[in-house]
């Protein structure tokens, strides 16, 4: 049909085709008010789809605001997060499949037309939409939807190669699509993942003390859609719990969101309580119990801060002391203001945090160090995050990594804390990171596992990771605690 440049600029060109709302003119209420025509949970998820392969787009943020533009709620909603997360988490999978039937490798096919049929695969192979709906429904979204040109060219094309897959099962077509293949080959089909994600979620299990075979299980465990989770940060959680969930298993702040929307939990409009991972509430709690020596005046520093999630539990648990939130981006301090708006102890500053660290020696008693990382740890989060990444980033955030975390010991007091935490797995943003670090500073590893253990209420042992020097890390996991891959170091300052 065309080839990958075609697909670029055929597929942009349909970004300017009508959106749900340009589609039909509705009719009128009982007032005879003009209603807005339904949108059509397909063409959300879509246009979603569509925008992520071309615009490098996050679902997570572009799909909530079409949510909302569209008021689109309840179960249409529900549906078509589903189909969005879901066709891009499974994408590995679905392509193998389509370029099973359509004898065409997928780059060769446009994106707007690609990206249908992911969509329609996803609903025949996962989703409990009857076949004969799947097929005819996602070959309505790409004729009435996409460029006339795509349109009358495509959904021929996506109408057969749709029907062939509803050919086979799902089971089938994993058995035929995975025979003769080596381990890590299958693993790349069956859970949907690049290799090299697979060879280093392998290597950071063993390294940190787990055995290699829950790999699986930790692949699984990122195709399965996360809780919301908020923290609670006014002491209100018992409340907010019985009204809008259930208390979370380790974060003594955390609730558990068992239904309704986290925008219409009355802290959360306040500003004191947030969406948060319960594996983020730990780390930034961990660093607020660990044992320091300290003034009342003394001031803690969060130098990763924004969006500022973290900064917003360290300043609910800081008192009277000030927390200096430090971003090196504009947009992220920013949004740290926002965050921290229901605190009056929060200085946000935008600034390179090894300036703003160096130019402020030994003066911190508590300080939180949350890298920019590659994130594999939140791969439940940001379904296309798997896509987008490279191995080559992970060598590129290396160096800013020990910067940070070298200068963030400068700023601190003797007989402070760094907490040093990434949302990756990945040794070499983690252990690596922090054994080279310590050799060189005047720091010594405490215990990560006892800390969290104190706070929790759970034995040492749930949290059981790696030694690195004399002491101990921690390293989280969705498939074991539920909560984002994060981890923990936590330094002293000699
Ligand atoms: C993992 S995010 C921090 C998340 C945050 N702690 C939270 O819980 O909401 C990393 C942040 O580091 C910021 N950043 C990247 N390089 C930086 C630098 N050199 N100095 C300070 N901030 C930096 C990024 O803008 C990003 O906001």
């Amino acid at each position: 049909m065309t080839d990958a440049s075609d697909r670029r600029n055929n597929s942009r060109g349909s970004r300017g085709g009508r959106g749900p709302g340009g589609r039909g003119r509705g009719g009128k209420n009982r007032l005879g008010h003009r209603e807005r025509p339904k949108a059509n949970p397909r063409v959300i998820a879509w246009e979603v789809l569509r925008d992520v392969d071309l615009n490098d787009a996050y679902a997570n943020l572009l799909l909530p605001a079409k949510l909302e533009r569209t008021r689109m709620s309840g179960p249409d909603a529900a549906m078509c997060t589903e189909m969005t997360y879901g066709t891009l988490r499974a994408r590995r999978f679905y392509d193998a499949v389509i370029e099973k039937v359509s004898d065409r490798p997928v780059d060769q096919i446009e994106a707007a037309v690609l990206n249908a049929m992911r969509l329609g695969a996803h609903q025949v192979l996962a989703m409990r939409v009857a076949d004969h709906a799947a097929v005819s429904e996602t070959v309505g979204v790409i004729s009435k939807n996409a460029d006339t040109k795509i349109a009358n060219r495509a959904a021929g094309f996506v109408n057969a190669v749709l029907r062939r897959i509803t050919e086979k099962s799902r089971e089938e077509w994993l058995e035929e699509l995975c025979e003769g293949l080596s381990d890590d080959e299958r693993l790349e089909i069956t859970t949907s993942h690049p290799a090299w994600i697979i060879r280093s979620l392998r290597q950071a299990l063993v390294a940190n003390g787990r055995n290699a075979e829950e790999l699986t299980q930790l692949l699984e465990a990122h195709n399965t859609p996360a809780r919301v989770c908020l923290s609670v940060l006014d002491g209100t959680r018992d409340q907010v719990a019985q009204k809008h969930g259930e208390p979370t298993e380790l974060s003594p702040i955390g609730v558990t969101l068992t239904h309704g929307d986290p925008a219409h939990v009355d802290a959360v409009a306040a500003g004191r309580a947030r969406v948060q991972d319960e594996g983020s509430q730990l780390v930034a709690l961990a660093l607020v119990e660990a044992e320091a020596s300290e003034d009342p005046a003394d001031p803690w520093l969060d130098l990763c801060a924004g969006p500022g999630g973290k900064t917003s539990v360290l300043a609910a648990h800081a008192g009277t002391k000030r927390v200096d939130a430090v971003d090196a981006s504009a947009h992220r301090t920013e949004l740290v203001k926002d965050s921290t708006r229901a605190f009056d102890n929060v200085q946000a500053v935008n600034e390179d945090g090894r300036d703003f660290a160096q130019a402020n020696p030994q003066t911190y008693t508590r300080v939180l160090v949350d890298v920019p990382c590659s994130g594999l740890g939140a791969l439940r989060r940001r379904p296309e995050a798997r896509w987008r990444r490279q191995p080559s980033d992970i060598g590129a955030l290396g160096g800013v990594q020990r910067d940070l975390l070298r200068t963030a010991i400068e700023a601190t007091k003797s007989g402070g804390v760094i907490a040093y935490t990434t949302c990756s797995p990945h040794v070499a943003e983690t252990l690596m990171v922090v054994e080279d670090i310590v050799k060189k500073q005047p720091v010594t590893v405490m215990d990560a596992p006892e800390v969290l253990a104190q706070l929790t209420g759970k034995p040492a042992e749930t949290f059981e990771s790696a030694t690195v020097a004399s002491g101990r890390v921690v390293q989280l996991w969705p498939h074991i605690h539920a909560t984002d891959g994060m981890f923990l170091a936590l330094l002293k300052k000699d």
